[in-house]
């Protein structure tokens, strides 16, 4: 069925857009649907190789920004964003990293990881935008932003603190920002996730395959931009568990604490 657009809606067409981790999973979904409504593309992710086949494949103007946001350059990075087109309309923070390890066995470098590139990067770009120009801020946050999850400690805490930092921006300036908190969506997320031991998972876990499909994620996370919604969740049982978290918290609590991570695999 098609969806009657609202006359508020925004229109993507010619609207230039900045996506980090847009080399797979959502980021990829967003830039393929905005790319069919023609906007204008700027790609960020740590592979120049797959941005560049992305682009070839993308029917509007595309520019890839190649940056590992572990260690970016944001100030050189956020001006050749904004060169890349003389502007920029919406940022879509969806560069991030997963989590499989147990608090009590997760050494601090873990932590630091996870919180650079899921929390700082997204937090850095968005500062030295600040000044600039008033872009449309879409933060890629997650279900375990709202509530705890046996195995994502750091990843949990990192999703915290982008929702706290964006949510803070939308009410002390002027400034439209769109929380997007997604249950487990069909990607290679668990794959790249961190384990205590800072290596990667490897293991695509059997919940991540039963997930939402990516596509469905990104059609509705455009759909939130383009009504300017300030928080869209996108989740199937997850969202039961979180209004457990606020209606009955011991049961969530017990519920919650049955998920092992192990059991994921
Ligand atoms: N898949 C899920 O179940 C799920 C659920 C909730 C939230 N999210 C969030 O959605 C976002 C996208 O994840 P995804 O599920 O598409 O996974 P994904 O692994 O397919 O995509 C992650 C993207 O981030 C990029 N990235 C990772 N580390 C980077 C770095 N150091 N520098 C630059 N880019 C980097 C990757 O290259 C990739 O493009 C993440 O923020 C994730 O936390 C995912």
């Amino acid at each position: 069925m098609t969806r009657v657009m609202h006359k508020n809606d925004i229109n993507f067409t010619g609207k230039i857009v900045w996506i980090t981790g847009a080399s797979s999973g959502i980021g990829e979904a967003l830039a393929e649907l905005l790319a069919g409504k023609k906007a204008k593309l700027i790609l960020t992710a740590r592979r120049a190789d797959v941005l560049a086949t992305l682009a070839a494949r993308l029917d509007t103007a595309v520019k890839t920004l190649p940056a590992d946001l572990y260690e970016a350059d944001f100030k050189a990075l956020t001006t050749a964003a904004l060169n890349a087109f003389g502007n920029i309309d919406i940022v879509i923070h969806a560069a991030g990293v997963g989590q499989r390890s147990l608090a009590a066995v997760t050494p601090l470098q873990v932590y630091r990881q996870l919180m650079e590139i899921n929390f700082f990067a997204p937090v850095a770009i968005t500062g030295q935008l600040l000044p600039l120009c008033r872009a449309h801020m879409v933060v890629i946050g997650s279900m375990s932003g709202l509530m705890g999850f046996p195995g994502r400690s750091g990843y949990a805490a990192s999703k915290h603190a982008l929702k706290g930092y964006f949510e803070t921006l939308q009410v002390e300036q002027d400034v439209p920002v769109t929380i997007v908190s997604p249950g487990r969506v069909q990607t290679n997320l668990s794959l790249s996730a961190i384990t205590a031991s800072g290596e990667a998972h490897g293991v695509m876990d059997e919940a991540q395959l039963k997930g939402i499909p990516v596509m469905e994620c990104a059609t509705r996370i455009l759909k939130g931009v383009a009504r300017q919604k300030k928080h869209v969740i996108i989740a199937r049982k997850e969202q039961y568990l979180y209004w457990l978290h606020w209606w009955w918290p011991r049961l969530y609590y017990k519920i919650a604490k049955k998920y092992s991570f192990v059991r994921d695999k």
